[in-house]
C-alpha cells in the first residue's frame, strides 16, 4: 500500500475567504476525498502584523458553509478547530536549537540598515539583491560584541553550496532551483516567531503531509522548504502548485482586494446557493472528462483527478456564476426559493417584516413566478420592481408597443371585462383576456402585447394572468387608465 494521503489547506488570517482560496481549498478536499485521505486546516498566523481580526473564523466558517468539512485540528471543546502555527512555537524552538546545534543554522546580528545598504551596493552592481553571508561565520569574540552592543539575532538557515533542488511539481512536471539563487535565509525573525518557510517545513513533516496543493505563488518557496527537510533527513511530499484564479482585470485575486466582489461572504449574503458555488470553484482551472458542467459534491469526489488541473490561470467569470447559481435553483424547492429571496424583499423595504398569512401567500406567490429566471436571492428586488411602485415610466420600447392602431381598442376592451370581474384568480383573468379577444377581434402579440406592457411596463416577463393577479385590482385599473390617457 502507498503512503497515506494526507492533504492541508493552509490560510494566514489576512482577511476573508475569496474565490481563489477556496478553490485551492477545495481542490485538497476533493483530492484526499478521492482518495480515501484526511483533510487538515492549519492557520499560518506567525505574521502579526498582517492579520486581521475574524480572518480566520472567516476563513472557517464559510468553508464549512461551501461543504467542506476538516477531519482533523487542534481540539477545541470536542469539536476541531485548526491547527495554529502560533499555538505551535515550542515545537518549532526544538528543530531550531538542533539546527543551530548542527551548524545548519546561525545567528545573524546585522542590522535593518546594514541589510539595506547590503542590498543597495548589490543593486547599485547590478546583481539581484541577496544576504551576502557576512554572519556566517562569526567569531566568538565577534557574537560577543554584538550581544554586548545589545543587537537581537535573527537565525539563518544555512543554505548548502552548489545543489539543485529538482522536483516533480504535480501540475507542472520537473521544476529545478539552484541553491547558489538563494542567500542564507531568515528561519526565525527577530522577534523570536518562525518565518513562513521554516514553520510550513516542520508542519508538513510533523503532520505527516503528503500532497502540497497550492497555489503557484509558492513555487519559489518550495526549495527552501525542501532545504528544511533535507537538513533533518526528511522525505519532502509532493508538491503541485496550482494556476492562480484572476479577477476580469487578469490581477490576482487577493484577500486584500476587499472592495472586489470575490469573497465567499458576499455572495451568501446575496443569496447564491453554497452548492452551486462549490460546483462553479470546482471548474476554476480543473475539467472533468466530457462538456457535463453540473456535478454534485459526490460527483467530483468520484471523478476528481489531479491529471486534469490547468496549466493556465483561470479567469474569475461572475457572469458564469450568475448563470450556474440560476441553474441550482431551477432545480431548487420554491421553499429554499423563498428562504433565499424572500429577506431581500423585507430588506428593501418592499415588503414588512411581520407579514400576515395573506402578505406571505402573495409574496411566495410573486416569487414563484420568478422561480425560473432567477439567478440569485437579492435580484428578486430588481425583477420585480414593478410590483412595488405605484407609477410606470414605460420606456421607448414599451412605447413603440403602446403606439399601435389596435392599442386604444384592446385595453378598453380587456379594462371592460376585468372589471367585470367578479373574482380575481389568474383563471378568471385569463378567461377576461379570451374575452377581450372575441370582443375586439384582435388576437396574439397584437393582443397580449399591449395588455403586458400597459400593466407590467415590460416587454417580457412572467406569465400574464398570474402577474396582472398578483398586481391586484386598484393598480392594474390604474394603469390601464393612465395607459389610455397617454396615447390618446
Ligand atoms: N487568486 C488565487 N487563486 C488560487 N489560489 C489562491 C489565490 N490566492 C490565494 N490562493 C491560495 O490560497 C491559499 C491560502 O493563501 P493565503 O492565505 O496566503 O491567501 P491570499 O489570498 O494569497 O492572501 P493575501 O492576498 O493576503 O496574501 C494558498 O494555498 C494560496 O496559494
Amino acid at each position: 500500500m502507498g503512503k497515506e494521503v494526507r492533504v492541508r489547506y493552509a490560510p494566514s488570517p489576512t482577511g476573508h475567504l475569496h474565490i481563489g482560496n477556496a478553490r485551492t481549498a477545495l481542490f485538497n478536499y476533493l483530492y484526499a476525498k478521492h482518495l480515501g485521505g484526511s483533510f487538515i486546516i492549519r492557520t499560518e498566523d506567525t505574521d502579526d502584523k498582517r492579520n486581521v481580526e475574524g480572518g480566520e473564523e472567516s476563513q472557517l466558517r464559510y468553508l464549512k458553509w461551501l461543504g467542506l468539512e476538516w477531519d482533523e485540528g487542534a481540539d477545541i471543546g470536542g469539536e476541531y478547530g485548526p491547527y495554529r502555527q502560533t499555538e505551535r512555537l515550542d515545537i518549532y524552538q526544538k528543530y531550531v536549537d538542533e539546527l543551530l546545534e548542527r551548524g545548519l543554522a546561525y545567528k545573524c546580528y546585522m542590522t535593518e540598515e546594514e541589510l539595506e545598504a547590503e542590498r543597495e551596493e548589490q543593486r547599485a552592481n547590478g546583481q539581484v539583491p541577496k544576504y551576502s553571508g557576512a554572519h556566517r561565520d562569526l567569531t566568538e569574540d565577534q557574537i560577543k560584541q554584538f550581544e554586548v552592543e545589545g543587537r537581537t539575532p535573527s537565525i539563518r538557515f544555512r543554505v548548502p553550496g552548489n545543489k539543485t533542488y529538482l522536483f516533480n511539481d504535480i501540475v507542472r512536471g520537473n521544476i529545478t532551483f539552484e541553491s547558489s539563487d538563494f542567500g542564507d535565509w531568515v528561519m526565525v525573525k527577530k522577534n523570536g516567531i518562525p518565518t513562513y518557510n521554516f514553520a510550513v517545513a516542520i508542519d508538513d513533516h510533523q503532520m505527516k503531509i503528503s500532497h502540497v496543493l497550492r497555489g503557484e505563488e509558492h513555487i519559489s518557496n518550495t526549495p527552501k522548504q525542501m532545504m528544511i527537510f533535507e537538513a533533518f533527513g526528511w522525505d519532502a511530499p509532493q508538491y503541485g502548485h496550482m494556476t492562480l484564479i484572476l479577477n476580469e482585470n487578469r490581477k490576482k485575486l487577493s484577500k486584500r482586494d476587499e472592495h472586489i466582489l470575490q469573497f465567499i461572504e458576499q455572495y451568501k449574503n446575496l443569496g447564491y446557493i453554497p452548492e452551486a458555488l462549490f460546483n462553479f470553484i470546482t471548474l476554476l482551472g480543473w475539467s472533468p472528462v466530457g462538456e457535463e458542467e453540473l456535478f454534485t459534491q459526490e460527483e467530483f469526489i468520484k471523478i476528481f483527478d489531479p491529471e486534469r488541473l490547468s496549466t493556465s490561470p483561470a479567469i474569475f467569470d461572475p457572469a458564469k456564476l450568475k448563470w450556474m447559481n440560476n441553474q441550482y435553483i431551477k432545480q431548487a424547492s420554491l421553499e429554499e426559493v423563498v428562504e433565499l429571496s424572500l429577506p431581500h424583499l423585507i430588506e428593501a423595504g418592499n415588503l414588512p417584516t411581520d407579514m400576515d398569512a395573506d402578505q406571505k401567500e402573495w409574496a411566495v406567490n410573486l416569487i414563484s413566478l420568478y422561480h425560473e429566471q432567477l439567478s440569485y436571492g437579492a435580484e428578486i428586488v430588481e425583477l420585480t420592481e414593478l410590483f412595488f411602485k405605484p407609477e410606470i415610466n414605460y420606456n421607448e420600447e414599451a412605447m413603440v408597443v403602446l403606439k399601435e392602431e389596435q392599442v386604444p381598442e384592446v385595453l378598453e376592451g380587456f379594462l371592460e371585462q376585468f372589471s367585470n370581474l367578479e373574482e380575481l384568480s389568474p383563471e378568471a383573468i385569463k378567461a377576461s383576456i379570451k374575452a377581450t379577444q372575441k370582443a375586439t377581434k384582435h388576437k396574439g402579440k397584437k393582443l397580449f402585447m399591449p395588455i403586458r406592457v400597459a400593466t407590467t411596463g415590460q416587454v417580457h416577463g412572467p406569465e400574464l394572468p398570474n402577474a396582472i393577479h398578483l398586481l391586484g385590482e386598484d393598480i392594474v385599473k390604474a394603469r390601464l387608465e393612465n395607459v389610455l390617457e397617454l396615447i390618446k
